[in-house]
C-alpha cells in the first residue's frame, strides 16, 4: 500500500505513519530520548483545547469530553483542564467507572476531581446538552484493537447523534488509524486534531484535519529514518490534507 501524502496549505509534504510506526516514534521519544508521556500529553491537551475554542462559534459555549482509559483519553482529560482554565464550562463522560482508570488517564482524572469538574459515566447530560456544546472525542486513538466494543459503540452513537460539533483527538474513534477502516462504528467529526505525524488511516476521514506539535524532537525521527521537516510556523498546528 502506498501511504497517502499529506500536505500543508503551502504545499509542504508530511509523511504519514501507521499505528506501529507511531508506536515506534513514541517508544524512541520516551525510552531513548527521555521525554515523558505527560509532557507530550500536555501539549496535546493544550492544542486540542485551542481547536475546541476555535469551533465554538455559537451556543452556550460548553464542552463535553468523552474519554477512554488510554493515551487518547488522557489527552482529552488534559484538554478539559485547559478549557476550564479558560472559563469554558466543561464536563467529562468516561467509558468506564473512574476507579478502573489507570496510568496517565487516572493521573489526569485525579487533577480534574480536585478542580470539581463534573465527571460521570452516564450519557444523559451529553444527550441533553445544547446544540452549541462542542463534543471532544478522546475515546480511542491509534490504540484501537478489533471491532469497537458495546460501551464504546454506545458513546460513539451518542456523539454522532448530538447536533453539536465534534472534535476528535488524533483519530476519529472507531477508525483504524493505519487502514482507515471503520471497525464497527466510528465518530463522524467536524475536525480531527492529530498528533506529531499524520496517520495513514486519516486519508478520507470526514471533516478537516489539523496536525499538532507535541514537542517530539528531530532526533527521534532521524533515529527511525523518517524524513521530517518542521511543518509548523507561528502556530503549534497546521491544517493538512491529501491531494
Ligand atoms: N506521542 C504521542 O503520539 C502521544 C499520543 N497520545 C495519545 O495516545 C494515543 C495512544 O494511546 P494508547 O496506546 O494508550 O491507546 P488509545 O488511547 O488510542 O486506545 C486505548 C483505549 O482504547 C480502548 N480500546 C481499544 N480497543 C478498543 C475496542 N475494540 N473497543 C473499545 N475500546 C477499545 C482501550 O480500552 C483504551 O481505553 C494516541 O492516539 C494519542 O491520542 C498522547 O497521550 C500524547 C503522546
Ligand atoms: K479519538
Amino acid at each position: 500500500m502506498v501511504p497517502p501524502l499529506f500536505r500543508t496549505p503551502t504545499g509542504q509534504e508530511i509523511p504519514a505513519v501507521t499505528a506501529d510506526e507511531m508506536r515506534d516514534v513514541d517508544c524512541v521519544a520516551v525510552e531513548t530520548v527521555g521525554l515523558q508521556i505527560l509532557q507530550m500529553m500536555e501539549n496535546a491537551g493544550r492544542a486540542l483545547a485551542w481547536h475546541v475554542r476555535d469551533v465554538h462559534t455559537r451556543g452556550d459555549g460548553t464542552a463535553v469530553v468523552i474519554a477512554g482509559n488510554g493515551g487518547n483519553g488522557g489527552g482529552g482529560l488534559a484538554c478539559a483542564r485547559h478549557l476550564a482554565n479558560r472559563d469554558i464550562p466543561v464536563s467529562v463522560v468516561l467509558d468506564r467507572h473512574a476507579d478502573e482508570l489507570t496510568g496517565a488517564a487516572a493521573h489526569q482524572h485525579g487533577i480534574l476531581t480536585e478542580m470539581d469538574i463534573p465527571i460521570q459515566t452516564d450519557t444523559q447530560e451529553l444527550s441533553n446538552s445544547e446544540e452549541g456544546t462542542v463534543i471532544i472525542d478522546a475515546l480511542i486513538g491509534y490504540g484501537l484493537r478489533g471491532r469497537v466494543r458495546s460501551r464504546a459503540s454506545t458513546l460513539i452513537e451518542c456523539m454522532n447523534s448530538h447536533p453539536g460539533k465534534v472534535v476528535s483527538l488524533d483519530v476519529p474513534s472507531g477508525i483504524d488509524s493505519t487502514t482507515g477502516e471503520t471497525l464497527g462504528s466510528a465518530v463522524d467529526p467536524t475536525r480531527t486534531v492529530t498528533l506529531a505525524l499524520p496517520k495513514t488511516g486519516l486519508d478520507g476521514v470526514p471533516g478537516t484535519v489539523f496536525l499538532a506539535d507535541i514537542g517530539i524532537p528531530y532526533t527521534v525521527y532521524e533515529r527511525l529514518g523518517i524524513e521530517y521537516h518542521c511543518p509548523f510556523d507561528e502556530a503549534d498546528w497546521v491544517r493538512i490534507s491529501v491531494d
